[in-house]
């Protein structure tokens, strides 16, 4: 069971992430002729202490972008964002903020203890070593050197260094991408214990099960903005509901979408062509509503699963890019994130 804590303020009375109508656009390349692409269009964020978030959407949504900027990595082009009432750059050089991204350099010959002593050497004052060798859960293989550890194993070691500075502020990017199954459930098994103490954790994913198992509350993003946000029970039963759809008249069409979206727990309601398709946590509701007294006929129930969850939510199915691809030339942005932890 999750709960949801209120977003909280600390004893300045600054919640931990602030971002007020954020929005970063990148110009084309000149001479180019593509278009500027906007890849966050407007984000409304306050994140409290404590909170663990989940940062969910489609490739393209404008996830890492987002997170870059609460990093202090690139700057908004309008808006503002502050963590822990500052600048980003401040709160990160303050030592407040901690982040593991996609992918980064480690050192393969080092081992995994080696690598953290070295990390934890460049820092004026860090959790003891071993301690944090434990919480990542690397005890086992802290001898082995990163090259022979798995992907999985190497990202746990990148959540040891970022927890060297013992953040107040935990930023993830896709921290499971490319893992198995397996290696992502243990990766969030040693998320889970650490978030327990009380940090404040934001972090990306594509993946539904992900923020679901371990965010007390889900921020859906598409296109830039944010088309979701709500405690992590809420957007659950809102994204696994099920659709039901009937053939309605036309005549009646307009006055039973009218009647179905009164409906607790019925998030979406379209007309396609002769049907009404309804998206609704409680189907035998929406059954019984439209065969009755809505005159329906031809009735159909099916399970949404997480693709078109995802299209009810998010007007778009998970893969699909949403601002626009970057211009031929300019480089992937990963590229330009210069380490994976970040002071
Ligand atoms: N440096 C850049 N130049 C041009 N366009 C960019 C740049 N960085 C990102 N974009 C575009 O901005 C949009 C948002 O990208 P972003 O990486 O923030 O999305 P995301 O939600 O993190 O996606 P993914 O899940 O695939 O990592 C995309 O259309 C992307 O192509």
């Amino acid at each position: 069971m999750h709960t949801t804590p209120s977003p909280t303020a600390d004893s300045s009375g600054e919640p931990a992430i602030e971002l007020r109508d954020l929005v970063k656009t990148f110009q084309p390349l000149r001479g180019s002729t593509d278009t500027v692409v906007t890849a966050v269009d407007g984000i409304d964020l306050t994140v409290g202490h404590g909170e663990v978030v989940a940062f969910l959407g489609p490739n393209g949504a404008g996830k890492t972008t987002t997170l870059d900027m609460v990093l202090g990595l690139t700057e908004p082009t309008s808006g503002t964002a502050r963590v822990f009432g500052r600048p980003p750059r401040s709160a990160v050089i303050g030592g407040h903020v901690s982040a593991v991204l996609q992918t980064g350099g480690l050192l393969r010959d080092l081992t995994m203890r080696e690598t953290v002593r070295m990390i934890a050497s460049t820092y004026a004052a860090t959790a003891p070593v071993d301690e944090v060798i434990d919480r990542a859960g690397l005890a086992a293989l802290s001898g082995r050197r990163v090259s022979k550890c798995s992907g999985g194993e190497q990202q746990r070691l990148r959540f040891a260094l970022a927890l060297l500075p013992d953040p107040r502020l935990l930023v993830l990017d896709e921290p499971t991408a490319g893992m198995d199954v397996t290696a992502r459930h243990e990766f969030w098994q040693t998320m889970h214990a650490d978030a327990s103490a009380g940090r404040t954790v934001l972090f990306a994913t594509h993946y539904l099960e992900e923020a679901d198992a371990f965010a007390h509350r889900i921020v859906l993003v598409a296109g830039g903005r944010v088309v979701a946000d709500g405690p992590t029970a809420e957007i659950r039963s809102r994204a696994s509901g099920r659709t039901v759809t009937a053939v309605v008249s036309d005549d009646a069409a307009a006055p039973a979408t009218a009647a179905l979206l009164r409906l607790p727990g019925v998030t979406d309601v379209k007309r396609r062509g002769e049907r009404l398709v309804v998206t609704a946590s409680d189907s035998d509701a929406v059954a019984r509503l439209l065969l009755g007294e809505l005159g329906g006929r031809d009735l159909e129930i099916t399970t949404a699963g997480l693709e078109e969850a995802f299209m009810a939510l998010t007007g778009r199915s998970p893969g699909e890019p949403s601002a626009g691809s970057p211009p031929d030339g300019i480089p992937a942005r990963r590229g330009a994130v210069p380490a994976e932890v970040v002071r």
